[in-house]
């Protein structure tokens, strides 16, 4: 049976799920879309064969679609996933789930009283081959138990609109939730450091920003949150063990060897870098809603990564560092 999916959102990432969604994934067709910006998802309806929708919630209720991807601007996710649930219907939100970790309860809430677990989150670093060999390296013991972490996340240059607190809720987000599925724990308390001004950056962007976490256990972890790199997109992360380093593996890029130099390219942005996790992430999300229900990271994992988010940026303001205070995971959820 083929999932009729609606997507709310074509934009850069929009438009490369629908082509995922048609060409590469299996058991899927996009049937409807939908985004303000309607010239474009004219083209992209007209291109992929899916009716065009003036609003997302007429995708979202169309009785043509069976499951949602909503890959609009960040504060447009809570409505759009909230309307999902309401509809009864399986919802795959991009990160993050919302902009604050109000709206992220108020979804957690939501899904609970209707009883059925319906939304995923779009954390997909959690399905990329590096990460998920360093998870598993991590709990054969080999090193030990961890005890650092140091991350870089580097884009070549930001997004329009980017500000100062999407470095971390849009951006650093990623490390936050791959982080505390990978160390198999909770933060307990985290700081914001700015440094030099990149003079590169837009006037009013602090940038780069180093969050610093630390996880109940005592695990410190340091990320490096760079927008202007201008060199490419770079994402590390290195696990310091009691025995041993585990690091993240670059991209398995061609090494060319020219003119005296070795060299290998180095990815502009994260649709080559993570191109496969996000085949592998929607595959799996198809899968899984076709049968008993969405496994890959829930509501409440983007309810912790958005409190987390939420208190790196009070840290940053106030220049201190505070406790992350996570509510009590409900038993919905464990
Ligand atoms: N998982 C990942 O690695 C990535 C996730 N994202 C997430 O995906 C989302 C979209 O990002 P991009 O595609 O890079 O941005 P984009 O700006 O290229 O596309 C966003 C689209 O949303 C549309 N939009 C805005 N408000 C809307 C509304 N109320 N209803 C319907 N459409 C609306 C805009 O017109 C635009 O076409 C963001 O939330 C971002 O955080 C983006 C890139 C990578
Ligand atoms: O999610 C993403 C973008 O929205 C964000 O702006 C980038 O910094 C991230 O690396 C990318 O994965």
């Amino acid at each position: 049976m083929e999932l009729r999916i609606g997507v709310v959102g074509t934009g850069a990432i929009g438009e490369d799920h629908i082509r995922r969604l048609t060409e590469v994934i299996t058991g899927a067709t996009v049937v409807a879309l939908s985004d303000i910006n309607e010239e474009n998802a004219r083209r992209i309806a007209k291109k992929y064969n899916a009716v065009f929708y003036k609003t997302g919630n007429e995708v979202i209720w169309s009785p043509d679609v069976d499951a949602v991807l909503i890959a609009s601007w960040d504060p447009t996710h809570a409505g759009y996933v909230l309307e999902c649930i309401k509809a009864k219907k399986y919802v795959l939100c991009e990160k993050p789930l919302a902009t604050s970790a109000e709206e992220c309860l108020e979804i957690v809430n939501a899904e609970i009283q209707g009883k059925k677990k319906l939304v995923q989150v779009g954390f997909m670093r959690r399905y990329d081959t590096g990460y998920r060999e360093l998870k598993e390296m991590l709990k054969s013991g080999i090193i030990g138990e961890p005890l650092m972490v140091h991350c870089c996340h580097r884009n070549r240059i930001p997004g329009p609109q980017h500000t100062t607190d999407m470095t971390i809720k849009n951006s650093g987000i990623h490390e936050i939730d791959v982080l505390r599925w990978l160390l198999d724990e909770e933060y307990e308390s985290g700081q914001v450091l700015t440094v030099k001004q990149n003079k590169n950056a837009e006037s009013e962007l602090k940038d780069p920003q180093i969050m610093l976490l630390k996880t109940k256990s005592g695990v410190r972890i340091d990320v490096e949150v760079n927008m202007n790199s201008h060199y490419g997109y770079d994402i590390q992360c290195e696990i310091v063990g009691e025995k041993g380093v585990i690091r993240l593996p670059d991209p398995n890029t061609i090494l060319t060897k020219l003119s005296g130099r070795n060299s290998y390219e180095i990815y502009a942005d994260w649709s080559f870098r993570f191109t496969r996790a996000y085949d592998i992430e929607i595959q799996q999300w198809i899968d899984s809603i076709k049968g008993s229900g969405p496994v890959g990271p829930s509501a409440w994992d983007g309810y912790v990564a958005c409190i987390t988010a939420d208190t790196l940026i009070k840290a940053r303001k106030r220049e201190t560092i505070e406790p992350i205070i996570i509510q009590p995971r409900p038993e919905f959820y464990c």
